[in-house]
């Protein structure tokens, strides 16, 4: 498995403001955006490309245009709050959606929604902003595998050491990038330091 943390002083700034039990929902939603602008540009660093001439009011150059269109997946509730970002970075994009949630005793994850677009041979996304036991995640990557994804990505704000290694034994081969690896999960599964639970500080609930 390959982690990529993202180290940008703009990053930890509004990873700051996430972790911060004081910060509104309004600010919360907005530093959700922000940090997940340099989480997009990392894992879309790899898509395919091609050369292409484009013609300057000087004289004709080389360019580039991008070749693949890749599939950005939140996973419901909470990775939500970063799709927006996806589709303004890369606005031909397909979107397919997972929805997961996790029982609050026992910490494990059911799924309750999945809507996909055709996956055959694609390069899959998958977006949320938390990665606690990696329930969540392992069942959705298996479903983007079992759909016909080549290559599946996970991007998270914060991840968890127990999260990390339960990807790494399903996927070995998967590219996780994240804004922070923190310490480790509490006894009700909620990652430490950490932010608190992100749908409800996003949503408000
Ligand atoms: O790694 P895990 O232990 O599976 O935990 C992580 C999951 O928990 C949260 O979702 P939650 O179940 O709270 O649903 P929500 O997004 O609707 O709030 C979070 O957004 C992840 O999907
Ligand atoms: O710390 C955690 C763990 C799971 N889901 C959250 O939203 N936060
Ligand atoms: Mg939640």
């Amino acid at each position: 498995m390959a982690l990529h943390i993202v180290e940008h002083p703009a990053a930890r700034h509004y990873l700051t403001i996430l972790r911060d039990e004081q910060t509104p929902h309004a600010t919360f939603r907005a530093a959700c955006e922000k940090l997940t602008l340099f989480l997009a540009m990392e894992a879309t660093r790899s898509l395919k490309e091609k050369t292409t001439t484009v013609v300057t009011p000087l004289e004709e150059t080389g360019g580039f245009a991008i070749e693949e269109s890749p599939v950005v997946v939140p996973i419901l509730r909470a990775g939500l709050g970063m799709l927006q970002v996806f589709v303004d970075l890369l606005p031909e994009v397909s979107v397919g959606y997972v929805g997961m949630e996790r029982d609050e005793t026992t910490a494990k994850a059911k799924s309750y929604y999945c809507k996909l677009p055709p996956m055959d041979g694609r390069t899959a996304i998958a977006i949320d902003p938390m990665l606690a036991t990696g329930g969540s995640a392992e069942a959705v990557v298996q479903r983007l595998y079992d759909a016909g994804a080549a290559t599946v990505k996970l991007v998270n704000i914060v991840a968890a050491p127990e999260g990390l290694a339960r990807i790494e034994a399903a996927f070995p081969e998967i590219e996780i990038i994240a804004a922070a690896l923190d310490r480790c999960l509490n006894e009700k599964a909620y990652i430490c330091p950490g932010l608190g639970d992100f749908g409800d500080r996003l949503y408000g609930t």
